[in-house]
């Protein structure tokens, strides 16, 4: 019997001929990633008693999250991850390089046949190259750095096939929120998802990123786009790895099936406090905002400012909204400044941020206040994530997000681009 992606990755990483879903088996991973909670899980392999990381080389460490430090503690939580790293001698990126997810795709540090375990939620991401990525807790990070190896159970595999075609304006974010929608936060949880139909072959490596990242939205263990010409184009840009890609077989057997044609979807909103309360745009256009955010490791990627930029097409940003445009990493941030769109979002009077996660987890860089509304291309909205418990996030696309920042209000980008037409 054919086996799914999932299957059959696991069982090679295990030593095993083949494994069952539901299965326990103790992998040894290719890379392990973690950011500023670098510290707290050196303090949990402290307390196991281990003193150095038995694999230093196959570790990364990119600080991301409250970056550059903003306040004494975490400028001493940055300061401890330092000396680790110096002292362990694990592969490390300073503040300034980027969100994580973003800088392991481009430094080229995940790819077709890798199994890649990260202390942070949206490590599905790596799926996009055609890597086995899932989250994985501090403590058992901590257990990874002593022994180079961790248990996981073999997930149940679940199969989405997008068709069709999008509609101009209508990106991959439309397409993924609109799938949490229909399945629900939990509707895939410790799945494999493997993104297969027509849709797939005319999707770029940055487009598949923004749907393994939020799969983790649906509680997906990982996302698997299967590596094509696609994915080794961009592969080859970025490193002289090779690569051993793994594929289901054809007649690998999934818990389910489900087939969504896009043709004829509308740009999709998540709706505060959740992300799987998705609607078509239309049902709540006309909703004034205060703050926009473009960038995360979801939406701040080259090709989503370029997004932006042209549905903003010259206009300002509307009175009394603050935009904030963030880079997801140091490379887009060069690019876009080379491409002239930092300085037209300045001019527009967005405020431009350093690379990182910005305010997407509402620690630093424009939390909301009580009773705002913001409007951001980030992955989460629930209650208090972007500041004040009291505050509303709404989430979109960079399409989306840009029509909102000129006209103050959530506004369907192809009424706004028919306008300037
Ligand atoms: C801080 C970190 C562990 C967290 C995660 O795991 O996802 C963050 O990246 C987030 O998006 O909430
Ligand atoms: S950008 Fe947001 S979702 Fe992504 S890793 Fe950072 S905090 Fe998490």
């Amino acid at each position: 019997m054919g086996k799914t992606f999932a299957e059959k990755i696991l069982a090679q990483k295990a030593g095993l001929a083949a494994v069952e879903p539901g299965q326990i088996v103790t992998v040894r991973p290719d890379l392990g990633m973690s950011h500023d909670n670098t510290a707290a899980i050196a303090k949990l392999f402290g307390k196991i008693g281990r003193k150095r990381v038995k694999e230093p080389e196959k570790f990364v460490v990119i600080l991301d999250h409250v970056v550059p430090a903003a306040s004494v503690e975490y400028a001493e939580n940055h300061k401890e991850i330092r000396e680790f790293v110096r002292e362990q001698g694990i592969r490390f990126y300073d503040v300034g390089r980027g969100v994580c997810h973003q800088v392991v795709v481009e430094e080229g540090l995940a790819g077709p046949g890798d199994l890649v375990l990260g202390a942070d939620s949206h490590t599905p991401t790596y799926g996009a190259v055609g890597a086995f990525s899932a989250g994985i807790g501090r403590s058992e990070m901590a257990a990874l750095w002593a022994t180079g190896e961790l248990w996981l159970k073999v997930p149940t595999s679940l199969r989405i096939e997008l068709d069709g075609t999008l509609s101009e304006l209508v990106t991959a974010k439309d397409v993924i929120l609109h799938v949490i929608g229909k399945l629900g936060a939990d509707g895939a949880l410790y799945q494999s998802v493997e993104f297969t139909g027509s849709l797939v072959a005319r999707m770029t490596v940055p487009d598949r990123m923004v749907i393994t990242n939020m799969a983790a939205e649906m509680g997906a263990k990982n996302a698997f786009f299967a590596p094509d010409e696609i994915t080794f184009g961009y592969l080859a840009a970025r490193t002289d790895r090779t690569f051993t890609p793994v594929y289901p077989d054809p007649d690998a057997r999934y818990q389910d099936t489900i087939r969504f044609d896009v043709s004829r979807l509308e740009p999709q909103v998540a709706c505060p406090p959740d992300v799987d309360h998705v609607v078509p745009i239309s049902q709540v256009a006309g909703k004034r905002v205060d703050q926009v955010v473009i960038g995360t490791c979801t939406n701040g990627r080259i090709d989503d400012l370029r997004l932006a930029a042209e549905v903003m097409a010259g206009q300002p940003v509307a009175e009394g909204v603050r935009m904030l445009i963030v880079p997801a990493s140091r490379e887009v941030w060069i690019q876009a400044a080379e491409e002239g769109l930092l300085a037209l979002f300045a001019e527009a009077g967005a405020l431009v941020l350093n690379p990182g996660c910005g305010p997407c987890l509402g620690a630093h860089e424009g939390v909301l206040a009580p009773g705002e509304v913001g409007l951001a291309t980030s992955n989460r909205n629930f209650k208090g994530r972007m500041g004040s418990p009291d505050a509303e996030l709404y989430l979109g696309s960079p399409a989306v997000a840009a029509a909102a920042a000129v006209t103050g209000r959530i506004t369907d980008p192809r009424r706004l681009l028919e306008e300037e037409r």
